[in-house]
């Protein structure tokens, strides 16, 4: 087997995904004309790819403005990688209902697409196509593939993958909200130098206390509001040890290399049972 080129971007595929396009763009701002794009079939596989060195990069969504973060990534962080993030990267979604070129509505008997895909058009589906079941997959592109080939069932996803996989597009801009935006990360391993420049920078964080007492969230945002430190984003996830049990997700303003973030880190580590710094990387 022969080695992936350094520069390969590892994406949940198949072409045609958000993902695609993210990876797309992340090669545009770090000046490479002709990205080799590597699919993956999941955002665990994603985080593999970069942690085995097989790609040098990867690009996975965190979050969505209508339906809040992606938890698969922030598990692969918390729970599974080492993968430090190099960018940020936000795009404008707007899904399009996808269909068999010659299907029409009373055709279809299932939708299809991503959970995130389906959940960020709930009203349209249910004013449109109220009744008719919904099946998850892989991507929207795979939804848009599968419509391609058969009538009956019904993809959401961008119209550049319609176009792909030979399906049409009934209609356009079905998300719930025209504000839908999702933004991605650009993941390198453990390690890697900073390839994104800016002026501003922002620093995720996972954090994990030692016991959940009184107080152990008041002392971490304390340890911030003493630095002189600003959050933008403060998450909590089940550790998955037990019930009622969490961590922390936290982005802050500034850089690892910034002399207040890193009494703030010193200070909480003392404190916690582990401080993950997921990365430094300018502010999009
Ligand atoms: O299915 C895709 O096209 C993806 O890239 C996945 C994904 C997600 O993980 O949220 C990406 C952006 C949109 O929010 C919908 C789906």
């Amino acid at each position: 087997m022969t080695a992936e080129p350094p520069s390969a971007f590892a994406y949940l595929g198949p072409a045609g995904t958000y993902h695609d396009e993210a990876a797309r763009a992340f090669a545009k701002r770090l000046g490479i004309d002709d990205p080799q794009l590597i699919e993956c079939p999941s955002l665990s596989e994603v985080f593999d790819c970069v942690d085995r060195g097989k790609c040098e990069y990867g690009v996975v969504a965190t979050e969505n403005a209508l339906e809040g973060p992606v938890t698969a990534t922030l598990d692969n962080f918390a729970f599974r990688s080492s993968a430090t993030i190099l960018g940020e990267h936000v795009l404008d979604i707007h899904h399009c209902l996808i269909m068999h070129p010659e299907a029409t509505l009373n055709d279809v008997k299932t939708v299809a697409s991503h959970p995130q895909g389906l959940a960020q058009c709930r009203r349209y589906l249910n004013d449109n196509l109220h009744g008719i079941p919904t099946v998850t997959v892989a991507s929207t592109a795979d939804s848009a593939r599968r419509a391609a080939s058969d009538k009956s069932v019904a993809g959401i996803g961008n119209d550049f993958a319609a176009q792909l996989y030979g399906a049409r597009v009934a209609e356009t801009g079905i998300e719930d909200h025209f504000g839908n935006q999702t933004s991605f990360a650009l993941i390198g391993r453990q390690g890697h130098v900073p390839v994104l420049t800016g002026s501003k920078f922002k620093t995720s964080l996972a954090l994990f206390l030692q016991a959940d007492r009184p107080g152990a969230l008041l002392m971490i945002l304390s340890e911030f509001a003493y630095a002189g430190i600003n959050l933008v984003k403060i998450q909590s996830r089940p550790t998955k040890q037990a019930l009622g049990d969490y961590m922390f997700f936290v982005d802050i303003e500034g850089s690892t290399q910034d002399l207040e973030v890193q009494t703030a880190l010193n200070c909480l580590r003392l404190k916690l049972r582990e401080v993950k710094v997921l990365g430094s990387y300018p502010v999009e």
